[in-house]
This record gives C-alpha cells, sequence and structure tokens, in this order.
C-alpha cells in the first residue's frame, strides 16, 4: 500500500463520479478516480452521444437545480473549448386534463420557464409529422436541447486530470474498509482517502454491500432504438425538429421520449422510459423486447415518417428509485463515505450540479441545496442495514 493518502477517492467514472471528481480537484483536493472498466466504455449508463437536456420538470427542486446545471454546463463548454449542447426545443405531450401534464403546466409557468403552449388546432402547422393524440395538450420547453453525453463524458475527464486528478481505468474495486481514512482495494492496488465518493451507477449496491447498506435500486435494461425516417431529414436537428416526451402513452405505460436524429443520419431515436431487470453484468443476457413493442405501435400510431421497425438497437441501464429521485447523501454510518446513486434515467443533464453537491458533502461543506428530497432515510423501510 502507498503512504500517499488522497484528499478524496471516486469511484465511478460515468458523468456523476467524473463530475464530483473535476469539482474536487478544482478546489484543491487530491483526488483519485477509479473506474472498473477501460475508458472510454459502453457498460455503464453515461455512454452514447446524446441526452435531453431540460428545466421541464413537475418538481421545484429539479427546476431550481436546472437554473444552475445550465450555467455551468455553459462554463465547462468555455472551460474545455467544445461544444456540448445544442438547443433544440423539447415538445411535451400528455392528457390535457391529466394530473401529471396539469402539474408540469403549472410548474413551468410558477418558474417562468419560456414555454410555448401549443392549441391542437395549430399543433400540426409548428411540428408537421407527429400526431398529436385525441385528448392530449402540448407545450415546448424552448430552452431545452440536446446535451453531447460521450463527449462530455470526456471533457469533464480531460479537465480533472488538467486540474491535476488522477484517473486509474481498468481498476475494479472489490474492497472498502470504512475509517477516518477509507481504505479501497482494486484488482492492482490499495488506496486511502480521507473520504470516498461512491458514483458506481447500477453497481452501487454491489460496492454498498461493504459498508453494510443497500439501498432500494433496480437496474434495468433500456433498448436504445433508432428509427428510419422515410424521407431522410424529416426529423432532424437541422429541420430544427425538437426532443420530446410523450407522457403516458397509455394507460399504465412509462413515458416515451425522442431526440432528432443528429448523431446517425436518418435516424431518429426514440426510446421506452423504463425496461427489464438485469443484473449489471449480465445486461447482454436479458432479451425482453417488450419495451420495444410498445414503441412499435406507438411509432406507427404516433410518428408516420419512421418506419416502425428499430433500424438500431443499442444498450444502456437505468438505476431506478422507488419514487425515481436521486440519492445524494453521506452514508447513514460513515460520515466520510458519500452515496450518488439512483438516477433514475434523468440524471445526466445534473451532472455538473450533481458534481458540485457531492464535492460539498465530500468535503464536509454544508450542500448549496436542499437534499431532503435526495436522503437515504426517506427510503426508512425500504434501505437495509446490516450493521
Ligand atoms: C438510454 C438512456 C437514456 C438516457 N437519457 C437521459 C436523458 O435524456 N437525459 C438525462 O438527463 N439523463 C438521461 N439518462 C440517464 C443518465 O444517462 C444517467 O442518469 C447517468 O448517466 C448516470 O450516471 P452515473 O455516473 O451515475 O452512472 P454510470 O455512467 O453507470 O457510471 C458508473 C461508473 O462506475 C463504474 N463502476 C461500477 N462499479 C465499479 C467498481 N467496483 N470499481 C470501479 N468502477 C466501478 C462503472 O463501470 C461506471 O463507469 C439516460 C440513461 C440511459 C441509459
Ligand atoms: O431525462 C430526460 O430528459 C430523458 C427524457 C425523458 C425520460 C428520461 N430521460
Amino acid at each position: 500500500m502507498s503512504s500517499e493518502v488522497f484528499d478524496c477517492i471516486v469511484i465511478g467514472a460515468g458523468i456523476q463520479g467524473s463530475c464530483t471528481a473535476y469539482q474536487l480537484a478544482k478546489n484543491k483536493q487530491k483526488t483519485l478516480l477509479l473506474e472498473q472498466f477501460v475508458l472510454p466504455h459502453s457498460r455503464g449508463s453515461s455512454h452514447g452521444q446524446t441526452r435531453v437536456i431540460r428545466k421541464t420538470y413537475e418538481e421545484d427542486f429539479y427546476i431550481q437545480m436546472m437554473h444552475e446545471s445550465y450555467e455551468l454546463w455553459a462554463q465547462l463548454e468555455r472551460e474545455a473549448g467544445v461544444e456540448l449542447h445544442r438547443r433544440t426545443g423539447l415538445l411535451v405531450m400528455g392528457p390535457e386534463n391529466g394530473e401529471g401534464f396539469s402539474r408540469l403546466k403549472a410548474t413551468m409557468q410558477k418558474h417562468k420557464i419560456p414555454t410555448v403552449f401549443l392549441e391542437k388546432q395549430e399543433f400540426s402547422q409548428h411540428i408537421p409529422n407527429v400526431n398529436l393524440a385525441d385528448g392530449n395538450g402540448a407545450l415546448i420547453d424552448t430552452f431545452a436541447g440536446v446535451l453531447y453525453a460521450d463527449r462530455a463524458l470526456r471533457a469533464v475527464q480531460r479537465l480533472f486530470q488538467s486540474c491535476g486528478g488522477v484517473i486509474k481505468d481498468g481498476e475494479k474495486v472489490i474492497d472498502i474498509r470504512p475509517g477516518v481514512e477509507v481504505t479501497v482495494t482494486t484488482g492492482s492496488g490499495v488506496y486511502r482517502g480521507r473520504s470516498l465518493v461512491i458514483s458506481a451507477g447500477p453497481w452501487a449496491n454491489t460496492l454498498l454491500t461493504h459498508t453494510g447498506l443497500q439501498l432500494p435500486l433496480k437496474v434495468v435494461k433500456i433498448n436504445v432504438c433508432y428509427w428510419k425516417e422515410k424521407i431522410p431529414g424529416t426529423y432532424s436537428v437541422g429541420q430544427s425538429f425538437p426532443c420530446f416526451i410523450e407522457m403516458e402513452p397509455k394507460e399504465g405505460e412509462y413515458d416515451i421520449y425522442g431526440l432528432p436524429s443528429n448523431e446517425y443520419p436518418g435516424l431518429m431515436k426514440v426510446c421506452y422510459h423504463m425496461g427489464s431487470e438485469t443484473e449489471p453484468d449480465e445486461r447482454d443476457k436479458q432479451t425482453d423486447r417488450g419495451d420495444i413493442d410498445i414503441l412499435v405501435r406507438y411509432v406507427t400510431r404516433c410518428l408516420p415518417g419512421l418506419v416502425p421497425v428499430p433500424a438500431v438497437v443499442e444498450s444502456c441501464m437505468y438505476t431506478v428509485t422507488p419514487d425515481h429521485n436521486f440519492v445524494l447523501d453521506s452514508h447513514p454510518t460513515y460520515s466520510n463515505i458519500i452515496i450518488g446513486a439512483g438516477f433514475s434515467g434523468h440524471g445526466f443533464k445534473f451532472g455538473p450540479i450533481v458534481g458540485k453537491l457531492l464535492s460539498q458533502l465530500a468535503m464536509g461543506q454544508v450542500p448549496s441545496y436542499d437534499l431532503s428530497p435526495f436522503r437515504i432515510q426517506r427510503f426508512q423501510s425500504h434501505a437495509r442495514s446490516s450493521l
């Protein structure tokens, strides 16, 4: 074991761990970022070319955090000297009188988020090639857009290293010993840190086992589907086609969302916001296509300009909490172990602000937002502590 002691060790170089490590290094903390796979990789939750960024949330706390997250993304773009974001707008469609859509409308108005409310009659003028279901309302968050995910992840990791941060990839953490100095063992080394951040995405519970804690997290495999435009360009960024979310497309179904064709010319990404449960290391053995069946029916019904058979299917994972809110908290027993987990399929856009909050916790500072929606304690009846 080296005599070197890090101020902080971060486990997991996905977007949350990388942003946290960068914030720590910027704050002059000697930081080690450990990643089990050789970077870049496509086995977790942060890979792929694009993600939606939006302020369109029903909850005040997410909107407040997104105000700052947008600023931090812009700052990262300046620091890295690369474009990480493209404004496209986000179309949200949902049952006009349904609880979710009504609450969303009200929150958008309350926070004065620039929003266009579309009447049924004017919908097809503004959004050609999309069929708005009977009884559905529509709004556009005009500031929303696309984040270039792979590019962003690389940029943050580079910035971290340029502040003196150390990345060790291809090093799987196999043991954690809590203490005033936390001892972390990988396949090839033993490291000590005054604090530890666990941001291991789908593997969060595997690592937390070493600390006697289990969280109620469900890991699901997402089939990331791309659909061919019948006429190339119909749903493209070039034609100003927005991202979209269809809330509750059918009773009991999860949201469906899409991003304009961009990364693969002529192909539009349209996905189901849920998948089937999987072990993170067994992702490719999960072959359920129930989500794809739902998408085929949706594309046929609502996106007539797409061929209703996915042309490309890639894989990614969500780590879902019971209330779909994140976990941003200190370990209930070891205050120098910080946990960022359960991003429930919507965490990428929050990366820079999550990084700031987890770094504040790791440095023993008071976090700059009220973290009560994200506390482990909310799972009281679920969280199992064997301590
Ligand atoms: C298909 C899909 C679409 C999405 N769309 C959006 C969107 O439009 N907008 C949005 O905001 N969010 C979106 N998300 C969610 C977002 O991408 C995730 O919330 C986010 O990437 C989670 O990041 P993470 O760092 O927590 O996890 P990960 O990216 O999984 O990172 C965890 C890392 O920890 C490493 N690790 C685990 N165990 C160990 C170990 N023992 N030792 C060392 N390293 C370890 C893993 O290898 C991994 O690299 C989407 C997610 C998916 C899958
Ligand atoms: O987080 C997002 O914005 C996307 C789109 C809606 C469903 C999940 N991810």
